[in-house]
């Protein structure tokens, strides 16, 4: 099982005064691995955007030699993108998405209207990678895209565990919101490594950086069968990884 930091609460609202904080919308690794620390994370959609993988990467999950694939919007007005909210403060966490998204990913940011699983309307930042960047990959079938993804790593781990995490994080939170193109790529992978006979586990890697959420609902003082039952959702949020030796977080020490 992954080695998690306690799990961080999403929030079912962000309040009026929290407006003023800058909000980041995630829709990749940054649900599972945002790397900054922020005050507030909130569940919902942003709307006119489907999120696909025809984004390169060579920094984090792929080489330049094979290019991973990555998370990114492209523009469809009947679409909508299910994802995380943060409330961050300060430039810290700014320049450190500067830096992994747009230096080290080929993304570009820009703000759109979010809207949280409870009902508000704010603003957020997000990240985009256009077909303008380097890096661009642009459509594929899903077989193409699927044998991509399990034939590549990069620094940060291999491009499975990306897919997989997110996979679980939108699967867990978003139950009633088929991602057409993100479970048919999970689908595909995973029966690519059957065939092939591929270790999983040694795919997912120990977890490092990644975090868990906890709705806000769930993170009162627990009876202990709730307490059993929450131990027991952990190992299936993360039913793919080994168990790890103790380790400190790194990535959140921005
Ligand atoms: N901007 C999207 C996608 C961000 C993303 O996945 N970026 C990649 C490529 S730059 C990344 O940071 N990967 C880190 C990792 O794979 O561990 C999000 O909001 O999550």
């Amino acid at each position: 099982m992954d080695h998690m930091a306690e799990p961080a609460i999403l929030d079912d609202q962000v309040s009026e005064n929290e407006t003023k904080n800058l909000l980041v919308f995630a829709y990749g690794s940054l649900c599972w691995k945002p790397g900054f620390t922020f005050n507030k994370a909130v569940l919902g959609r942003v709307k006119g955007y489907k999120r696909m993988f025809w984004q390169g990467n060579t920094t984090h999950r792929g080489t330049e030699e094979k290019p991973g694939r990555v998370a990114t919007l492209i523009e469809d007005s009947e679409a909508e993108v299910y994802g995380v909210a943060y409330s961050v403060q300060g430039e810290t966490a700014l320049s450190y998405l500067s830096q992994r998204e747009c230096e080290q990913g080929g993304y570009i940011s820009k703000f759109t209207d979010f809207h949280s699983s409870s009902g508000q309307t704010l603003t957020v930042l997000l990240y985009i990678a256009t077909p303008k960047n380097p890096l661009w990959l642009g459509d594929a079938n899903v077989e193409e895209i699927a044998h991509q993804i399990t034939d590549c790593q990069g620094p940060s781990g291999h491009n499975v565990e990306y897919l997989i995490r997110l996979a679980n994080f939108t699967r867990k939170f978003f139950p009633h919101h088929y991602d057409h193109h993100l479970y048919s790529l999970e689908e595909k992978v995973l029966a690519i490594i059957e065939i092939n006979k591929l270790n999983l586990e040694k795919l997912m890697g120990f977890g490092e950086g990644c975090i868990a959420f906890r709705r806000k609902t769930d993170s009162r003082e627990s009876s202990p069968e709730t307490i059993r039952r929450r131990n027991e959702e952990r190992v299936e949020t993360f039913e793919h990884t080994a168990r790890v030796p103790g380790k400190k977080l790194r990535c959140l020490n921005i």
